[in-house]
């Protein structure tokens, strides 16, 4: 079958074609970590925001950041790729153009602070996961005792992210190249302000006149605004670009699966401009981000990770399978009506009781298969903001939060027991593996593997493990889980 290009396009279904000509498209956003989430997101709403607005100025420059597989799959295609809504009425299909460039920052590390110092990029987007920050989950600052900073910062081309954003930032400096924003839509709370962190860390790493330069002009011409971003995109699979390939009738290397719902909530800080898109329908702009991502990381996130732990555990493959057995499912309703909505400052307006509905529909689509295998990787870098940050403000206002501490025990024994409740394997891929497999390997999932992974600190901090009331619940969700398994915790869990 031929493969989708620029050249290919004239024969497409009708209506599945981009919705600019893809060659008439400019420059003029950088993105650091272009994986599947950003072409189903970012991307889709970038090119809607240029159509509707009539400005092609906004097209993206892709970076990836240590495999060249987006390049093979998109270059030969121009760029191109399609993106498969999926819902339980069926799919759509259409193919988006706003990727106009592809660069590999492992095989050309020097080429990505020359993107991005370009005088016609003014947004600087990521998406490169938690630990692709390099950053302490716990406290949110920079390691800056991890070797790959420390060598960025004595000036070889830079391989890590924060080092990238910072030599691109000077050469913008040196250039004079303007203004920019830099825009984070990683999970991470406060991901604006934190990146914004990170950069000074690294300024910190830098002689002392280079760093205050720096520093200097970040603060006159960078902002770093905060985002909410929500879509479901499961990692694509063969079944997904067969399917691609059917509805398309050319084949796609590059195609993405996702759900029909989108929302982004962007703070609207851009130092340097940004596309239109206060046209395009879920974003919304506002001055405060924090609400809606405490709502979106608590709740989705946090739902997500205890079901990828609880449920992966009890054998469950992929989420619509684990929300459809009464016991996960009645599980999840309590986790967050008892646990979490009490922690949250809903944003004005907004129908928090609606919410949980649609995201137990959104979940529960048949349509998306996406894998709790996928949602439990990295464990390590999404507890605290999706479920040690629920527990800390339960308890600080007297609560008991029995629920969250079992998703919390159920990450510990996902990450020490070795198998499943069935015995299938399970893969710890995590970037404290080494630590975590030190801390309570040899306990075999057990209570005493949780209490000892309590004292790793780049995940618990000091405070919230010498809380009395936080191990005792923890530990009795660990013994509930040896004693009787997933579905044993779970209704001692809910009984409590
Ligand atoms: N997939 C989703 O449903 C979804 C939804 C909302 C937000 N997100 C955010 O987007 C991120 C990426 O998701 P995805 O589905 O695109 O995943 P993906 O695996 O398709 O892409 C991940 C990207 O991150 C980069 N990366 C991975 N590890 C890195 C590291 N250690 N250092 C630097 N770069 C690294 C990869 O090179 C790749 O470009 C998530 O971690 C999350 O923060 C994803
Ligand atoms: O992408 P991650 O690895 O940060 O987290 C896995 C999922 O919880 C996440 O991708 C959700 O699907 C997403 O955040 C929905 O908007």
């Amino acid at each position: 079958m031929r493969r989708l290009s620029p050249a290919a396009l004239a024969d497409l279904p009708a209506g599945t074609g981009p919705l600019l000509p893809p060659q008439d498209t400019g420059v003029g956003i950088v993105h650091l970590g272009i994986g599947a989430f950003h072409r189903a997101h970012q991307a889709v709403l970038t090119e809607e925001a240029m159509a509707a607005a009539g400005d092609a100025s906004w097209g993206i420059c892709g970076v990836t950041q240590r495999s060249t597989a987006v390049l093979d799959q998109l270059g030969p295609q121009g760029g191109l790729y399609s993106v498969l809504v999926r819902s339980a009425g069926g799919t759509d299909v259409r193919v988006r153009g706003p990727v106009r460039e592809l660069l590999c920052a492992r095989d050309d590390p020097a080429a990505v602070p020359a993107r991005l110092a370009d005088p016609r990029v003014r947004v600087v987007t990521l998406t490169v996961t938690e630990k692709g920050y390099r950053h302490d989950p716990a406290t949110r600052r920079l390691r800056t005792d991890d070797e790959e900073v420390r060598a960025d910062a004595a000036g070889r081309p830079p391989r890590t992210v924060v080092g990238q954003l910072a030599r691109g930032l000077q050469a913008r400096c040196a250039g004079d190249a303007g203004p920019v924003a830099v825009l984070c839509c990683d999970n991470l709370p406060a991901n604006g302000e934190v990146l914004a962190g990170l950069v000074a860390d690294f300024c910190d790493l830098l002689p002392a006149a280079e760093g205050e330069r720096l520093r200097s002009w970040i603060a006159a011409n960078a902002t770093f605004p905060s985002s909410m971003v929500d879509r479901i995109v499961p990692a694509t699979t063969d079944t997904d670009r067969a399917e691609a390939a059917r509805l398309l009738g050319v084949e796609d290397h590059g195609a993405v699966v996702t759900e029909p719902f989108r929302q982004w909530v962007v703070e609207d800080s851009f130092a340097g401009g940004r596309p239109a898109w206060e046209h395009v329908p879920g974003v919304v702009l506002t001055g405060d981000v924090e609400p809606y991502e405490a709502m979106k990381l608590r709740m989705l996130n946090g739902a997500h990770s205890a079901i990828a732990y609880l449920g992966g555990l009890a054998g469950f493959a992929h989420v619509a399978d684990a929300v459809a057995d009464d016991d996960l499912a009645g599980f999840v309703r309590r986790f967050w009506a008892e646990e979490v909505v009490p922690t949250l400052d809903v944003p004005g307006g907004f129908d928090v009781t609606a919410y949980q509905h649609d995201l137990l529909e959104r979940f529960a689509n048949p349509a998306l298969r996406h894998r709790t295998a996928q949602i439990a990787m990295d464990g390590s870098q999404k507890l605290p903001q999706r479920l040690l940050a629920t527990a800390r403000d339960r308890l600080a206002a007297g609560g008991q939060p029995r629920l969250t501490a079992l998703a919390i025990a159920g990450w510990a024994r996902y990450v020490t027991a070795g198998t499943a409740e069935d015995g299938t394997p399970l893969a710890v891929d995590d970037p404290l593996a080494a630590e975590l497999a030190r801390a309570g390997g040899g306990a075999g999932g057990g209570r005493a593997a949780t209490e000892a992974l309590l004292g790793v600190r780049a995940v618990f901090g000091d405070e919230l493990p010498a809380d009395p009331g936080f191990r005792a619940l923890v530990l009795e969700a660990a013994s509930a889980l040896e004693r009787g398994g997933v579905r044993t915790a779970l209704k001692e869990a809910l009984a409590g």
